[in-house]
């Protein structure tokens, strides 16, 4: 359903700013049944209000402290492996180099 082109506009896409566009119309509190990141119901996943705290300060910190870039020679590839779950089909090797200026801000 998160695939399906009458609900979404290039679903195959990767657009995050898609998600930019009406913050109002992205409920994933699992009422919104075209779109469950969570999923939904008595299952649904108990750490969205841990995930919704961390997710953002946990990338906010990663750019903030790192300058990230791909090995020498390699494109980012974004192609998928199907299976249970979603897999990027070549996994991403990211190298980050420190570019905060005081060491001890990477130690403390
Ligand atoms: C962006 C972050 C996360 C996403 C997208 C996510 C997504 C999901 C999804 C789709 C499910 C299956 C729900 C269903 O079967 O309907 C799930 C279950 C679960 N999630 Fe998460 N989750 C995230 C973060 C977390 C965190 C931070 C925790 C715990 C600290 C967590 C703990 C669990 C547990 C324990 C279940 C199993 C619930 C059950 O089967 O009753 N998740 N999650």
């Amino acid at each position: 359903m998160h695939r399906d082109p009458q609900v979404w506009d290039n679903p195959s896409e990767f657009k995050p700013e898609r998600f930019l566009i009406d913050p109002s119309r992205w409920d994933y509190s699992g009422n919104n049944f075209q779109y469950l990141p969570f999923g939904s119901g008595r299952r649904i996943c108990p750490g969205i209000p841990l995930a919704e705290r961390m997710l953002v300060y946990v990338l906010a910190s990663l750019l903030h402290s790192f300058e990230w870039q791909l090995p020498k020679g390699n494109d980012l590839d974004l192609s998928e492996k199907f299976g249970i779950v979603l897999k990027k089909k070549i996994p991403l090797i990211a190298i980050p180099a420190r570019r905060l200026s005081r060491l001890e801000l990477y130690t403390k």
